[in-house]
Order: C-alpha cells, then sequence, then structure tokens
C-alpha cells in the first residue's frame, strides 16, 4: 500500500509554505541572515513542536518563519518543499503564504512573491509539477490591514489564484472580513477560508454566506450541524481536511478519533492535506499513510481522496483532464 499511495498522483490543496520550514533550513537560514534563534539544536526545535492548541503552534510558526527575509529565502523553501513533495508523489500544490506576517517585520511583499513564483516555475520545469498561489489574510490582525495588502498586491493579481484566510480561528469570525472578501470578489480573485478548525460550525455557515468561498480549510466542525453538512453535502463543497495536523493541535484526540470516515459517509467532498508539514509530521503521503493505518481503507477510498483534490483544484482543464486519466490507471 505504501508504494502504491505513493505512486498515486496526489494533490495538495492545504499547505502553509512557512510551515514547510525544516528545523535544518531554519538554522541555515538564521546563520545566513544574522538572525538569532532561542534553540541551540535543530533536536531542541523539533522537542518544542508539543503543542496544545492551535494559539500554541502559531507562537511557534510566527517565530521560525522570521529566518525568511530574501527573495533567496522563500526560494529555497519552497524548492526544499516542492523537492520533497515530488518525491512523494505530488503532482500539483497550492501554496499558501501570509504577506502580513512578512511585511510586520519589515519584509516587502515582493520578496516573498518573487521568491515563491520562482520556485514553482522552476518545480514546473524540472518536474512538470503545477501549482497555484494563494494569498491569506491573519484573521486575528484588523480587516484594514488585509484591505491594504489586497490593494497593495495588485501587480501581483496575475500570480494569485486565490485569498484565502488563516491563523487564530477563535473570537476572529469570517465576517470581520467581509469588505476585504468582497472587494478580491469584484477584482476576479476566488477565495477560500479557514473555518471550523478550531472554530464553530457557524464560522463555516459565515464563509459560505458572506465570503462566498469556494472551499473550506478544514471544515471538520461541520459535523456539529447536521443541516449544514447537508448543505455542504450538496454543494459538494471542498473540505481540505488536515487530518495529522488535527492530531498535533489537539482538536482530535488520535488519529483514529479523526472524523474523516463520517465526512465521507456523509457524501462531503474531503481531501487529504499536510497543512504545515514541518511541524506537524509530514507532508501529503504521511496524510494518506497515517489514515490507511487508523481506517483501513481500500484504495478505491484513496482514488476517491485524490481525485476529490484534481476536480476542485486551480488548474487548467485539460492538466486536470490528463490527471483525472492518470488517476484512472491506478
Ligand atoms: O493550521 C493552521 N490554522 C490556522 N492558521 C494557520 N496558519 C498556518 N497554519 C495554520
Ligand atoms: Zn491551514
Amino acid at each position: 500500500m505504501k508504494t502504491w499511495l505513493r505512486d498515486l498522483p496526489k494533490v495538495e490543496l492545504h499547505l502553509h509554505i512557512e510551515g514547510s520550514l525544516e528545523p535544518e533550513l531554519m538554522f541555515s537560514l538564521a546563520a545566513r541572515n544574522g538572525v538569532s534563534l532561542p534553540y541551540a539544536t535543530v533536536d531542541e526545535v523539533r522537542e518544542a513542536y508539543d503543542f496544545s492548541d492551535l494559539q500554541s503552534f502559531l507562537d511557534l510558526y510566527y517565530q521560525g518563519m522570521r529566518v525568511l527575509c530574501t527573495e533567496q529565502d522563500f526560494y529555497d523553501l519552497a524548492m526544499a518543499y516542492l523537492e520533497q513533495a515530488h518525491a512523494e508523489g505530488v503532482v500539483h500544490v497550492e501554496l499558501s503564504f501570509d504577506p502580513q506576517a512578512h511585511l510586520n517585520r519589515g519584509v516587502e511583499l515582493a520578496v516573498p512573491f518573487e521568491g515563491l513564483n520562482r520556485a514553482r516555475r522552476q518545480a514546473e520545469r524540472e518536474w512538470g509539477m503545477t501549482s497555484a498561489l494563494i494569498m491569506s489574510f491573519l484573521r486575528d490582525r484588523d480587516a484594514a490591514e488585509a484591505m491594504a495588502v489586497l490593494e497593495k498586491a495588485a501587480p501581483y493579481y496575475e500570480t494569485i489564484d486565490a485569498v484565502g484566510l488563516d491563523s487564530a480561528e477563535v473570537g476572529n469570525p469570517p465576517t470581520k472580513f467581509s469588505a476585504v472578501f468582497e472587494r478580491a470578489k469584484a477584482l476576479g480573485i476566488p477565495r477560500v477560508a479557514h473555518a471550523g478548525e478550531e472554530g464553530p460550525a457557524a464560522y463555516i455557515r459565515e464563509a459560505l454566506d458572506e465570503l462566498d468561498v469556494c472551499r473550506i480549510d478544514h471544515g471538520v466542525a461541520c459535523l456539529q450541524d447536521a443541516a449544514l453538512v447537508e448543505r455542504l453535502r450538496q454543494m459538494q463543497m471542498p473540505l481540505t481536511v488536515c487530518p495529522l495536523s488535527n492530531v498535533r493541535l489537539k482538536v482530535v484526540a488520535e488519529m483514529t478519533d479523526h472524523p474523516l470516515p463520517q465526512m465521507l459517509e456523509q457524501g462531503l467532498k474531503v481531501t487529504l492535506n499536510s497543512d504545515d508539514p514541518a511541524y506537524f509530521g509530514g507532508g501529503v503521503l504521511e496524510n494518506y499513510l497515517a489514515c490507511a493505518q487508523a481506517f483501513a481503507w481500500d484504495r478505491e477510498t484513496f482514488k476517491q481522496l485524490a481525485g476529490n483534490a484534481i476536480d476542485v483544484a486551480f488548474m487548467p482543464d485539460a492538466r486536470r483532464a490528463a490527471l483525472l486519466t492518470r488517476l484512472d490507471a491506478c
């Protein structure tokens, strides 16, 4: 099953590129940029990754990304991730990034855009690996700041496939960003949002009603609300579920308690993703393998999950058709 899952053409829809920063690269970028870290060794870094909830992770995630200063740093970060994903049989990746987390420490918007886009072009040239870019807003900061970033990103709209919404969920409901998402819609930019990770099912409803999103990141809390589940099922709204993330952030106690089997049973359009692979125990393949171990799913189930991601990815129709044909042959 392991080799078969590795060779399955997998699409990653929910990946924070800053969350792919492995401790080794963190140290080398810290040295290159003269940034001091509160750790002596990579083992110390890994030992610190013992999270009690989303906020305890976010604190280390924002701390770690301080080593990302130049266009080359973002290029190196993305290349390392894309190379690893390629080795795991990932054929298309949608990278989210958090421009405000960089702007607020003096790293201009052009820096992540140029570095990430250069890596994306190289991955496509070298491995035929396609990608999309999602510019995420930090929901624990004010909406005016997000709006200013959206306007400032105008030179890069051509390279943005969607805007997203992430960071600390509880207390920062989707409605806080209604005007920002309305502006993105007016600009013709698709919209996605984290909802129902730690927050309630009501936030998923709000993301649909107020932000007009085309997919929900996480969404596991939908099971608290049967009418919402029915709505998501009827719409076939994509849910980018991240099982290892949910275990590490204590959204669920362990893999065998994860609601993925119920979500599939209810006919929801579920996909499997890694979220922050350097912090949560691995990439897309590790997430597939963890599900194989916890749920003993058959090949058809994994093909359905991989197919769901291909169905809803931001990619040209010809690429989608080619990947579905490849998947069919597995
Ligand atoms: O798992 C996450 N949830 C919310 N915001 C995030 N930003 C990076 N990772 C995450
Ligand atoms: Zn996420």
